[in-house]
């Protein structure tokens, strides 16, 4: 808060905006100004953004990427310069022509009670969300065939249901890792929870709570992690997804601190050496002042790509099997793999000794013509049957997952559970807590519909029978003409253009 120090001790605005150039740059956090000559150097996410607010109140663009706790971990304490009297910083907004619009169109928007499927939440939040928010949290990578095949896949399944089973009373529950959940999803990790909504993933963490189902915390939160665990409630679950640093020192610490604070799974990302390049993303406004921290790799391709290649540059591409039993020695929670594409790699998880995976491809944002996770799923279970190692492991699939008929179908497949990204960001970004309870609770009433529609009571009865897979492996060959492409993800129009 900006009220410790009296008024005539802080520092004033107009001393603040002198220091507004490359050689002497001091910004404003928080109603505190920091002095970041130095540390712009080093920035992961280049120096151009930091210049831009350079002498200015940079809070309103820092907030969403930076975790609450990243100037005290990461600027030296003398550059920590105090605080600034705020009556005499003139505010700057960010002009983006698309707000008077954009105003307008949450006045107009749904009420909540007319979302009536996860689809709803996607399309009411493309319409009230910021354009960079909605970029970033849409974009899949270069042609986006693997996000919309993601969904498109369980379009390839059909169902043989039974028919004369008592299926009055419908119970949805499962174990996850040992954990009892009301319905077998999870909130899976999406970076950057601000960018939808100011409170960030603690709203996520609210909606898990009630509807006891676990959510996975991002590396990449805006929320400092123990903000996220702050806001758990009782027994509540959660899991740690960790993208591992090349500075394996801090990875132990995050992990360390992670099951001291009582995380029960530990999910390494294993798809993103590098983060994909998704092209919404890069158009949006991060673009302009976009880190070039790729430069790192030595091509000279310009790839100041958007916020995931701003908060990403730590991740370590040569983390590889060898790695493996380094995790399974310094934590004793459940470790996991996020992001494996293919039987060979289950096999070799299992002989490694890890408890479980989940075959994704990171909604679509990594390898651009990845399977989906559901089709994976299909290629995997039938070879750990025949090895009778069906149980040795927990499966989970993500991506995609839009109805409760696509998480029947992954059960009957032999998944213990799905996690699901996109929704409940766009849930929380259009209505915030009541968005994703609403969310939540479509889902479940869906399912118990459609459990009791297919002829099971309870899930441990879906099996393969229920369903007919033999059209899964057709690819459509060109890009899916779905009306979903057409209708809501549309190539971003760069703002600028549309004032002119
Ligand atoms: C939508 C989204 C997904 C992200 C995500 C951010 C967004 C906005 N981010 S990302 O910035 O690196 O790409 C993460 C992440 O931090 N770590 C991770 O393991 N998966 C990340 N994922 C992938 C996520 O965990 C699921 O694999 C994916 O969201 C499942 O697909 P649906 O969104 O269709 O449910």
């Amino acid at each position: 808060s900006n009220d410790q120090q009296p008024k005539e001790q802080k520092l004033r605005g107009e001393e603040v905006a002198k220091h507004n150039n490359d050689k002497d740059c001091w910004v404003i956090i928080h109603g505190r100004v920091y002095d970041v000559t130095e540390f712009k150097e080093e920035h992961p996410g280049g120096k151009s953004i930091i210049l831009k607010w350079a002498g200015k109140d940079a809070t309103e663009t820092y907030n969403p990427i930076h975790p609450p706790d990243t100037l005290d971990k990461f600027l030296d304490k003398s550059k920590h310069l105090g605080e600034v009297n705020m009556d005499t910083v003139e505010q700057e907004k960010e002009f983006d022509p698309d707000e008077e619009e954009r105003q307008e169109r949450i006045k107009r928007m749904p009420i909540l009670e007319q979302c009536y499927n996860l689809m709803d939440f996607e399309a009411v939040a493309r319409r009230v969300m910021k354009k960079t928010a909605w970029a970033y949290y849409s974009s899949g990578s270069d042609d986006e065939i693997t996000m919309r095949e993601n969904h498109s896949a369980f379009h390839k399944i059909w169902f043989r249901p039974r028919i004369l089973h008592d299926v009055e009373n419908i119970d949805l529950s499962t174990q996850m890792l040992g954990t009892k959940v009301d319905i077998p999803f999870y909130v899976t990790a999406t970076a950057l929870g601000k960018l939808g909504n100011s409170e960030g993933e603690v709203i996520l963490t609210r909606g898990a709570k009630k509807h006891n189902v676990i959510q996975m915390i991002p590396t990449l939160a805006s929320c400092s992690f123990d903000e996220i665990v702050d806001a758990r409630q009782g027994d509540q679950a959660q899991w740690l997804q960790l993208y591992v640093n090349k500075d394996r020192a801090i990875t132990e610490r995050i992990i360390k601190h992670a099951e001291n604070r009582g995380c029960r799974g530990l999910f390494i990302t294993v798809d993103a050496p590098q983060l994909g390049r998704r092209e919404k993303d890069m158009r949006s406004k991060f673009s302009d002042v976009g880190s070039n921290v790729q430069n790192t790799g030595g091509d000279n391709v310009d790839r100041s790509q958007g916020a995931a290649r701003a908060i990403s540059s730590f991740i370590d591409p040569s983390l590889s099997w060898k790695d493996i039993p380094w995790f399974l020695g310094v934590t004793s929670m459940p470790i996991l793999l996020k992001g494996v594409q293919r039987v060979e790699d289950v096999i070799r998880a299992i002989e490694v000794g890890v408890q479980g995976v989940v075959l994704s491809n990171h909604g679509g944002r990594q390898l651009d013509f990845a399977r989906s996770g559901i089709e994976v799923l299909a290629e995997v279970m039938p070879v750990l049957r025949e090895r009778n190692w069906q149980d040795r492991i927990e499966i989970y699939i993500d991506g995609g997952i839009r109805r409760s008929t696509d998480i029947i179908k992954a059960l009957c497949l032999g998944a213990r559970g799905v996690g699901i990204g996109r929704p409940f960001l766009y849930a929380m970004s259009a209505y915030g807590l009541p968005g994703v309870d609403r969310a939540m609770q479509l889902l479940k009433d869906e399912m118990e519909m459609n459990m009791r529609l297919i002829g099971c009571s309870k899930v441990d009865q879906l099996n393969p029978t229920l369903l007919d897979t033999r059209g899964l492996s057709m690819h459509s060959t060109s890009v899916p003409a779905d009306t979903l492409g057409m209708t809501i993800y549309d190539p971003l129009v760069n703002p600028q253009e549309k004032a002119k």
